[in-house]
């Protein structure tokens, strides 16, 4: 077995993602691609604010959601806001804050799909990561991320305080990358995939999620259970995914040559 779109189910590989082998090019009119942000399209920093984007990944967005006829969209636990702010004004399909937040391609209208961040969940966060060091508090419209990457001692202290103010608003707590984020319910990175979808041009597509992270395990789920499949970045761990890739180079190498017209595809689509 060789193509992404053939995975097995989790079943018959024990969830261990396998490498994924060379690619094949993404078939525009069967394939939808999904794309996390930090640690899959941009390597990790040590600041949310550090990341270095490639001069090229703005045009790479593009000419994948063009390849895609529009089945195509960033999935990022970034707000929009900060995602743009990176990357410029995206005329493809995004989903921000864990799946708050969405917008198709072409459109300036962000649907929200769940309720707003309380403004306490940020003013009791804020008073704590004051009192452990500075820790970095960003919040977004749906979710609320604290990052303790430069203060790794404070970590039991900040899970011990997400843990009370999520079960005192009723949201969801994530363990990110060197990150604690409380999410309002209802809504993550599955959900958003499962809503694109439903949405021409997206639907009857086989999806394929590509992400790093324990946040995007949701969406690896969702992807499987639409018969698609889930390519976890990074090193093995636990994962729905069914295959994997080593890291952000990789990933780019990927969607590079999975960019390549298929030579083979005129010959396919010939009448005999
Ligand atoms: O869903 P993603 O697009 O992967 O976003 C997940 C979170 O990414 C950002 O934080 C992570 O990346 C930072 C920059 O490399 C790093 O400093 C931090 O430690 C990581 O957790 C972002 O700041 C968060 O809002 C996203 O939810």
């Amino acid at each position: 077995m060789t193509d992404p779109r053939e995975a097995p189910s989790l079943a018959e590989h024990g969830a261990i993602p396998r490498d994924l082998p060379p690619p094949s090019p993404l078939a525009p009119a069967a394939d939808a691609l999904f794309l996390d942000f930090d640690g899959t399209l941009v390597e990790i920093a040590d600041h949310p604010d550090g990341v270095v984007v490639p001069p090229g990944l703005p045009a790479l967005l593009a000419r994948l959601s063009d390849r895609l006829g529009g089945r195509f969209a960033v999935v990022t636990g970034r707000s929009l806001g900060a995602l743009e702010a990176m990357l410029g004004p995206l005329d493809v399909a995004v989903a921000g804050s864990h799946g708050g937040e969405f917008r198709p391609a072409g459109s300036r209208e962000v649907h929200a799909l769940a309720a707003p961040l309380p403004e306490a969940v940020t003013t009791r966060l804020t008073a704590f990561a004051e009192v452990h060091g500075g820790l970095l508090v960003e919040p977004k419209p749906f979710s609320i991320a604290v990052h303790y990457r430069r203060h790794p001692d404070a970590l039991p202290a900040l899970l011990a305080c997400a843990s009370e103010t999520g079960e005192a608003f009723g949201l969801k707590m994530k363990h990110g990358k060197q990150v604690i984020e409380l999410s309002m319910p209802g809504s993550d990175k599955g959900s958003a995939v499962e809503r694109f979808m439903q949405m021409p041009p997206f639907a009857a597509a086989r999806p394929l999620f590509v992400g790093d992270d324990v946040t995007d395990e949701d969406a690896f789920a969702a992807v499987t259970a639409l018969g698609g499949a889930g390519i976890l970045v990074g090193t093995l761990r636990q994962t729905r995914a069914q295959w994997r890739l080593g890291g952000v180079t990789q990933v780019h190498a990927w969607l590079a040559a999975a960019l390549t017209p298929d030579p083979d595809l005129h010959k396919e689509n010939s009448p005999a």
